[in-house]
């Protein structure tokens, strides 16, 4: 599904974000540069805090850049975008909405209709067919982020966006939603970037997994993902696997590793074990 175009669909170029805040500046990505393919998953991996939120904000537009650019289809993105739905780590549903009400929500602000037979083919594609009346607390955390997914999708984008969209999830249910994440994928033509901490979810999901460095963020190393589709989750106990998800880990403790070394100090087990 990659590569069809010769122009990315997604360009960061020289993407830079200063955040201004009381103990002075901050420099939390620096210089980032990444071109994604039209109908490519990409998934980003880095240390925690290295500015994997703020390239993905940035990318859709809610955050503007001290320096650089983003491009859409080779337009500037430079606020909200239709093009481009979110998903983040909570799915954000209002409590006091039924499913239906809290899709609908961003389309009543905005005092335009959803496509109700979208919509409809959409929740049964997630397996929310028959809970468009149910309120969040009836809904499991898997069911809360399928319905978010719905919600970002419910606009046709063509371009999503995860923020760490599954890290409050028992790991079955993770799996469960790698797995749907694909086959929405594998029936519509989109473009995904998809921030992670699990090596794992980068390598299931991704055509190309990008490595950032500690902040400031930069993008330190892309590893393509050979592995044809749909995957299986045999794949992941392949050596190949093994072998990317240690070299990957490497990059990102080794890293980290270095520069705590280079503050005097040593890394113990512990810290080299720690999660990213
Ligand atoms: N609105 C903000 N104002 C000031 N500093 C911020 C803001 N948002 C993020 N930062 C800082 O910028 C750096 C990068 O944060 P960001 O959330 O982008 O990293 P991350 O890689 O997504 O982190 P994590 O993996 O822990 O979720 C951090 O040092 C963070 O404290």
């Amino acid at each position: 599904m990659s590569g069809r175009s010769s122009q990315p669909k997604l360009c960061v170029d020289g993407a830079t974000k200063v955040y201004n805040t009381r103990s002075g500046d901050l420099l939390a990505i620096d210089r980032c540069s990444l071109d994604i393919r039209s109908g490519e998953i990409v998934t980003i991996v880095g240390p925690s805090g290295c500015g994997k939120t703020t390239l993905l904000w940035s990318m859709s537009g809610l955050h503007s850049l001290s320096s650089g650019r983003v491009l859409l289809d080779g337009i500037p993105v430079n606020g909200p975008n239709p093009q481009i739905g979110m998903v983040f780590q909570e799915a954000n549903l209002l409590p006091w909405r039924n499913l239906a009400a809290n899709i609908n929500f961003p389309f009543e602000i905005k005092g335009t209709r959803s496509d109700r037979i979208w919509v409809d083919e959409l929740l049964n594609r997630v397996g929310l067919e028959g809970f468009a009346n149910r309120y969040p607390r009836e809904l499991s955390g898997g069911m809360q982020q399928r319905a978010a997914l719905v919600r970002a999708l419910s606009y046709k984008p063509s371009v999503l966006l995860m923020d760490e969209p599954f890290g409050a999830l028992d790991a079955f249910t993770r799996e469960e939603m790698n797995r749907l994440v694909e086959e929405i994928w594998l029936d519509m033509p989109m473009t995904i970037v998809l921030i992670t901490h699990s090596i794992e979810e980068a390598i299931f999901l991704g055509d190309r997994v990008v490595v950032m460095s500690a902040r400031p963020g930069r993008v330190a190393n892309i590893h393509e993902v050979p592995f044809p589709r749909p995957r299986s989750l045999e794949i992941m106990s392949t050596k190949e696997v093994f072998d990317l998800t240690n070299t990957i880990k490497r990059e990102i403790v080794g890293e980290r590793k270095s520069r705590y070394l280079q503050g005097g100090g040593t890394v113990s087990p512990a810290a080299s074990n720690a999660s990213l």
